[in-house]
């Protein structure tokens, strides 16, 4: 049986159990329970937090997990990425308080609170720094506050709770996270986890994307179907009246109103955008 790391709280849980719930597997009855048994897709699931994960899968303990890159990065474990979840993307910087105008350089020897130590002291390591490292374990943008850090490192996603603690970033990020689904570095995956892997992607693929169709004067088509290309190409299918053709295609959902706006003054009719709930290429 596949058994598979799924948070169990935080900010990637929900997006994750939607997800997997999409893909056909069995939901958690109870947001307390730790493991689900899905004997109908032989697959064991297994709620931890998002930090742990991958050092279970790293070690070989569970065969593939859903967590942060960040998280999987600061855990030093050895996995590999297989797929990016569409999710939970932010970066991971340095910030202090808005009228420092600090530069990285500026962080040697001060106190940097964060939640990710090895992700900065690797960071500190390769840019020659020597700085103090305060592990919190959240919250960790009031620490300058409170008096126990000159400096923070942390995850940013909107960067509304920087900005409601008075604090600014600096310097690169230290990493681009999203919620990716990891297996142990190196090994081969199976059949069973190949699959899981194909299922899930094929919802997160079919969540970028929207189906477009369209009628479309034949006239037009050349123009029409440069708007749409589709993946390889688009499906073009005669319509009763000879003077006209059906498209259908899939478009990227970011761009499909804008692409509906540019069928209709092209001329298109009848332009439909629906939903794919999943998908396999
Ligand atoms: N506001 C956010 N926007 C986008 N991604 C985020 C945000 N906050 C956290 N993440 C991502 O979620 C993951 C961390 O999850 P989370 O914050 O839930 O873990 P945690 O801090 O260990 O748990 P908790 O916050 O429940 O104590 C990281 O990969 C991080 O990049
Ligand atoms: O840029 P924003 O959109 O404001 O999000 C960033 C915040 O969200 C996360 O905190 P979380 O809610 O996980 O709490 P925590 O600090 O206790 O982990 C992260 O650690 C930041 O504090
Ligand atoms: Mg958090």
């Amino acid at each position: 049986m596949l058994r598979v790391a799924v948070p169990n709280k935080g900010a990637l849980s929900e997006s994750a159990a939607a997800v997997l719930a999409e893909a056909g597997y069995r939901k958690r009855s109870d947001s307390k329970d730790l493991t689900v048994l899905d004997n109908a897709n032989d697959v064991e699931f297994f709620f931890l937090r998002p930090k742990d994960i991958a050092i279970y899968v790293g070690a070989g303990t569970l065969d593939l997990g859903i967590t942060g890159r960040d998280l999987a990065r600061d855990s030093g474990a050895e996995v590999d990425e297989q797929l990016s979840m569409g999710f939970g993307s932010s970066t991971f910087r340095y910030a202090a308080p808005a009228d420092s105008a600090w530069s990285v350089a500026d962080l040697a020897g001060k106190r940097i609170a964060t939640s990710y130590p090895n992700l900065v002291r690797a960071d500190l390591a390769a840019r020659g720094l020597e700085a103090e490292i305060i592990r919190l374990d959240g919250a960790v943008e009031i620490s300058i506050q409170l008096g126990v850090a000159d400096a923070i490192a942390d995850v940013v996603g909107s960067g509304r709770t920087l900005r409601q603690h008075g604090l600014t970033a600096f310097g690169e990020s230290l990493c681009d996270s999203e919620g990716v689904l990891i297996s142990q570095a190196g090994v081969e995956q199976n059949k069973a986890a190949r699959q899981f892997v194909a299922r899930v992607q094929g919802v997160v693929f079919g969540q970028q994307y929207v189906m477009i169709d369209y009628d479309c004067p034949r006239t037009l088509l050349a123009e029409a179907t440069k708007l749409t290309p589709g993946l390889e190409s688009p499906t073009v299918a005669p319509m009763a009246d000879p003077d006209w053709a059906a498209v259908r295609a899939m478009v990227p959902r970011k761009i499909h109103q804008n692409l509906m706006d540019e069928l209709s003054e092209l001329g298109a009719k009848a332009i439909l955008a629906t939903d794919i709930r999943s998908c396999r290429f």
